[in-house]
Formats: structure tokens, C-alpha cells, sequence
């Protein structure tokens, strides 16, 4: 890590937030590393409620995916009502709009997925029949093609909203991120830890992101933010990223993609399957980290050679008219968010190196 000259921040920053409570612990957490950096700036939070947030009663692979929980705050950063936005990264379509980027990655919390239970303390332990909740069509299919006799059903809303649900008896367990549990003060709830071989993490799960829009005053966000950034999890996050952008990109698919950084070196494994884990293709590669970009690509074209646009042809397709439904939809919000100037491709790349 080398160490650069601190640019002078303005005197207030806005910081535009979904309102779950890990969102805003997410948001809080940035705020408090940028007072810590820029004692003299007064960093702000604004809380807004996305269409994602709103749709509790589909899964998001139905009604346009990852976009719908990052519009808000974009149209927010385009109007000038806030100067940057904190995301899970795992939520970030791969392609951003015109005029947006990604400015910085922070450190990742713990990627794995958590099995989550009263009663029971692994998947291995669930008896037929057992009632799963998860709304991810990734962990739906590892489950399914591990765990055959189990049976699958959505589970939507915030964590604290799945977590009711699981207490309230309507599953025997639930799969969530580990890492919002932890930053939410819950790790109490995770019975085990799923290792990556049986639940291959998400692209970008365990990340969060900051995004900021191109803006017309000449200040630098990009240098502000960059301290934030940490290097190896960028690496790690645009190898992914890379993997889920070949197949889709915005798209919720079963695809996992993860990548582990020790130094120089990266090791990076991807995974697409049919919803029911009939069919499954995976793939690793091991490489130079600055490489990241390259390897995704690798990988990808490893799942290609394995037939995985087939075996998610059904789920892309779906997808894919999601988002049209989702982008005519949103053409109302896009006409009152005056788009800001044009950053070209620089949207799809994450901080660190650029695209190979
Ligand atoms: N899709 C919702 C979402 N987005 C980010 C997280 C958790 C935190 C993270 O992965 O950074 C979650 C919840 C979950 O998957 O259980």
C-alpha cells in the first residue's frame, strides 16, 4: 500500500443510502472512516427506499434483478442531492449507467454463506422434506443438487424480515450472507458456515462499493474516496465481476464467482447451473491478482467450453425480459434524473487496475 497526499474534501459530503439497517450500518461505516480521514468534512446520510425494497412479494430474478436497489440513489447522486452512494457490491448491476462509477471497494467482510436455524445446525442435518428458504437462484441450485430431498422456497425482504420469518416456523432454516449478519451484530445466528466448496460465494458478496456520479465542479471524488479503497478486494471483485458480466451482467442467474487474493497471486472460482441443480458447470483459474480482469475472463471462457450459456439459457432469457420490463417501468424516474456527463466504460471497472 503506498501512501499519497490526502486531497482536501469539501466542507459537507452526502452520503445516499438504502434504509435497511444494514444498509445504513454500511453507510455509517463509511461515514465514520471519512470523518476519521477528514475530521474538517461533515459527512451526512440520506436514507431512501428503493423499488427493490418495495417488492417483497416476487423473487428479484422475476422483476428486473440487481438495478432496482441502486436507481434511487443514482437518480439522488445525478440531482445533486447526494454526493456518493454505499452499496452492497453484491447488489451492483456490472454495467453502471452513463456518467456513474464505482470509486471504491472496502475491505470484505466474510464471503461465505451462513445456514441459519433453531433447530438444526447444518444442511447435512435437515431431514427430507426440511423447508429451506432462500431467494437466490445460486444457493437455490447448490442446495438442490446437493441436498435433493430439501425443499426450496423464497424468502424476500431484509434480514431482520428473514429472520422473522425463519422464527415464526415457516422454515426449518434460511441461507444468508454471513457478512450482514456480522455487521449487523448477529453472528450468534449462524449455525455453520458454508466453505465455498458447497456454496460458492456470489460475485462480489461480503464487498461493499461506494459509487459517485460524474460531476460538473470540478471535484475530485475519485481522489477523496481512494483511501478506501482496498486493493486486494478490488482485484478480487473485478475478477468476478467479470465472470458474472460475460454471462448476463445484471442478470440474477445461478452463477457464483470468487476469487481469493494471497499477495500477488489470485485464485479465482466460478460456477453457473440450472435453478434446480440438475445441470452444473465450474471452472478455477490461478494467476497474477493484477490480472484480475484477464482471469475472469479465463474462467468464463472455461464455463463457455462447458456448455454454460445453454445451461443458463432459460434463466437468461427470463432475466432478460425482466429488465426490459424494469427499465420501461423506470423511464419516468430516468426522465426527471438529468443524466450527468458521459464516463463511457469506465462505469464497468472497479478501482484499482484498469481493464486489461
Ligand atoms: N441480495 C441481498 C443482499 N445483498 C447483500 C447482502 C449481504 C451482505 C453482502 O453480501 O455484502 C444481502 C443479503 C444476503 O444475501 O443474505
Amino acid at each position: 500500500m503506498k501512501t499519497s497526499e490526502l486531497v482536501t474534501p469539501p466542507s459537507r459530503l452526502v452520503i445516499a443510502s438504502r434504509e435497511s439497517r444494514l444498509a445504513m450500518w454500511q453507510a455509517e461505516h463509511v461515514r465514520e472512516r471519512l470523518t476519521i480521514l477528514y475530521p474538517q468534512c461533515d459527512v451526512k446520510i440520506v436514507g431512501m427506499t428503493t423499488r427493490g425494497d418495495q417488492i417483497l412479494d416476487r423473487t428479484l430474478s422475476k422483476v428486473g434483478g440487481k438495478g432496482l436497489f441502486v436507481k434511487e440513489l443514482e437518480v439522488a447522486m445525478a440531482e445533486g442531492r447526494a454526493d456518493l452512494a454505499v452499496h452492497s457490491l453484491k447488489d451492483v448491476p456490472m454495467e453502471l449507467p452513463e456518467g456513474f462509477a464505482l470509486a471504491a471497494v472496502l475491505e470484505r467482510e466474510d464471503p461465505r454463506d451462513a445456514f441459519v436455524s433453531n433447530d438444526y445446525a447444518s444442511l447435512d442435518e435437515l431431514p427430507a422434506g426440511a423447508v429451506v428458504g432462500t431467494s437466490s437462484l445460486r444457493r437455490q441450485s447448490l442446495i438442490a443438487a446437493r441436498y435433493p430431498h430439501l425443499v426450496i422456497k423464497p424468502l424476500r425482504g431484509n434480514l431482520d424480515t428473514r429472520l422473522g420469518k425463519l422464527d415464526r416456523g415457516d422454515y426449518a432454516a434460511i441461507i444468508l450472507a454471513a457478512a450482514g449478519l456480522k455487521r449487523l451484530g448477529l453472528p450468534q445466528r449462524i449455525r455453520a458456515l458454508l466453505p465455498p466448496e458447497t456454496s460458492l460465494p456470489a460475485a462480489g458478496q461480503g464487498a461493499m462499493a461506494i459509487e459517485i456520479a460524474e460531476r460538473s465542479d470540478g471535484l475530485d471524488l475519485m481522489a477523496i474516496l481512494a483511501p478506501l479503497n482496498h486493493e486486494a478486494t478490488a482485484q478480487a471483485v473485478t475478477a468476478e465481476r467479470k465472470v458474472s458480466k460475460v454471462f448476463g451482467g445484471s442478470c440474477q442467474v445461478p452463477l457464483a464467482a470468487f476469487a481469493t487474493v494471497d499477495g500477488a497471486d489470485m485464485h479465482l472460482r466460478a460456477m453457473v447451473a440450472t435453478p434446480d441443480g440438475t445441470r452444473m458447470a465450474s471452472a478455477e483459474v490461478r494467476g497474477a491478482a493484477a490480472d484480475a480482469e484477464a482471469l475472469g475472463a479465463q474462467v468464463a471462457e472455461l464455463l463457455r467450453a462447458q456448455d454454460a450459456e445453454d445451461i443458463l439459457s432459460s434463466c437468461l432469457s427470463e432475466a432478460a425480459q425482466a429488465e426490459a420490463d424494469a427499465r420501461s417501468a423506470t423511464l419516468a424516474a430516468d426522465a426527471t434524473a438529468a443524466a450527468p456527463g458521459a464516463a463511457g466504460d469506465a462505469a464497468a471497472a472497479v478501482p484499482g487496475k484498469p481493464a486489461a
